[in-house]
């Protein structure tokens, strides 16, 4: 049966193909979901959503890795700066629903440092999907129709809600290489 928290496995064993963009989008929708689980760690702890901390260890650890696998490091991080705007996205949003509606709030509160650790293993998984990418991702109306299907048919099967599609969007803005402003490519 398909892994619910891995939307990887689970479009992989559905056998659903969504264009050659599909196993990146599925890597940045997995990522959005974590970052339910990042809310509900620091939700009612006093912990702020916002890192900065964290967030360089992150893009150092991308950067790094970027340049071992002969990506452009200074794309790669632009791209994991939207991955961790997306993630705040949720966090807020999710901040402001358990807020008004505190039946809603989540109950258990998971490890932040667990998660962090999934963080950092779905950077590896996401930094070799913008390797796979890379041809794609430099035709820029392939690119556009390949994105514009994965996240379309990503969304719709994990059954996105607004907020989490709306990270999508922020977390997907530079994945079509031509798309992005000059200085971030
Ligand atoms: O690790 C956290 O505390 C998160 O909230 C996750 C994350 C990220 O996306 O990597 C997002 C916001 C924080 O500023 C730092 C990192």
């Amino acid at each position: 049966a398909a892994t619910p928290t891995s939307a990887v496995g689970s479009a992989a064993e559905a056998g659903t193909s969504r264009g050659r963009l599909g196993p990146l989008t599925d890597g940045v929708i997995e990522r959005i979901r974590v970052s339910d689980d990042v809310a509900a760690a620091k939700f009612g702890t006093g912990s702020p959503i916002e890192d900065p901390v964290r967030e360089e260890q992150v893009l150092e650890q991308v950067r790094k890795q970027a340049v071992a696998a002969e990506l452009d490091p200074d794309a790669a991080v632009a791209f994991f700066r939207d991955q961790i705007t997306a993630s705040k996205v949720v966090q807020k949003g999710l901040f402001a629903r358990w807020t008004a509606h505190p039946q809603e709030a989540p109950t258990t509160r998971p490890d932040l440092g667990q998660i962090r650790e999934r963080l950092d293993r779905l950077t590896t998984d996401l930094l070799a999907e913008l390797k796979n990418t890379e041809r794609v991702r430099d035709q820029p109306v392939a690119c556009t129709v390949q994105l514009g299907l994965a996240t379309a048919s990503g969304a719709a099967r994990e059954r996105l809600d607004r907020l989490h599609r709306r990270a999508l969007k922020a977390a997907t803005q530079s994945v079509c290489r031509s798309d992005a402003p000059a200085g971030r490519r």
